[in-house]
């Protein structure tokens, strides 16, 4: 038997997940909550959908909005929403039971993304028609359920490569924003990690063990992403200048703002009650 391509770690099962609710760190927590407030993302009585795509950066989103919502003097309802586009390469099945485990809703949206971008995608890529097909079946989800909110997990450094690939490829200083209205007026979007970089919650995944699910969708992955050459180049850049993301977030806070009309800062989550705190 030929041993020299044994890999010992390979006999080591990776560790369970942990079914619990688990609280992010203090600075995480203050990021988020500062975020929550300064957008007023959050009202009394919203019930919020978590788009749920089993990545680290939507696991760390429920987690962190769930820590929120044990300790806001308002009361909001929370639930996870997961579209399976029904690709080779990614099964969300396991989400199931860690979600029943926590106790919180949860809906499984499935749909032939594929299928229907090779019949309907015109002049468009998959990506883009894949990420539009998502969100029309999150909001779908949303009114049927009877969710106001949904809840997304972009952070600062996809909002960074998201304004770089408009300026540079688009022609308009854009990048995604941090609390909107979508254009049936019947969904508010929300991203409380707009000020979290990403390496937080990867750290966070990774120290509390969140059962993160693969994506290796075979459209996406196929060639080398614009997005993935401008994350290269903010690393770039970030190593000369330790900075480049406090001002980037400067930047991009007008980019961010929401616009939306009705705004009642002083029904939304107040900062003293949301600082962080001791674990539930
Ligand atoms: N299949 C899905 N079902 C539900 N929500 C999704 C799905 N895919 C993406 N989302 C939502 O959109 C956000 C951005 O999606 P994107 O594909 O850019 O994920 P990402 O940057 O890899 O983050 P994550 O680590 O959460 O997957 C996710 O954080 C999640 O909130």
């Amino acid at each position: 038997m030929n041993t020299s391509s044994f890999n010992e770690s390979d006999r080591i099962p990776p560790p369970e997940p942990i079914w619990s609710w688990i609280a992010p760190g203090k600075k995480l927590q203050r990021i988020v909550a500062r975020t929550l407030i300064e957008f007023s993302m959050i009202r009394p009585g919203d019930r919020i959908l978590i788009g749920l795509s089993g990545g680290k950066d939507s696991l760390s989103l429920l987690h962190c909005l769930r820590h929120v919502q044990r300790r806001a003097p308002i009361s909001f309802e929370l639930a996870a929403i997961t579209v399976d586009p029904l690709v080779g390469g990614f099964d969300p099945a396991p989400l199931v039971p860690y979600l029943e485990k926590l106790g919180i809703p949860y809906f499984v949206e499935r749909e032939d993304i594929v299928g229907l971008a090779n019949t309907h995608m015109r002049g468009d890529s998959y990506c883009a028609f894949c990420a539009r097909m998502k969100r029309g079946l999150l909001y779908k989800a949303a009114r049927r359920e009877g969710y106001n909110v949904l809840a997304l997990g972009q952070h600062l450094d996809d909002l960074a490569e998201s304004f770089l690939m408009s300026a540079f490829h688009g022609g308009k200083l854009n990048t995604m924003k941090a609390h909107y209205l979508n254009d049936a007026g019947d969904v508010r979007i929300i991203r409380p990690f707009v000020r979290v970089r990403e390496r937080m919650l990867a750290d966070f995944a990774t120290q509390n063990q969140l059962p993160v699910i693969r994506d290796n969708c075979p459209a996406c992955f196929a060639k080398p992403t614009q997005r993935e050459h401008f994350k290269q180049l903010l690393a770039d850049e970030e190593r000369l200048n330790p900075q480049l993301f406090r001002s980037l977030a400067s930047t991009l806070t007008p980019l961010m703002r929401d616009g939306l009309k009705g705004a009642r800062p002083d029904e939304a989550i107040g900062d003293d009650t949301l600082s962080a705190g001791p674990t539930p």
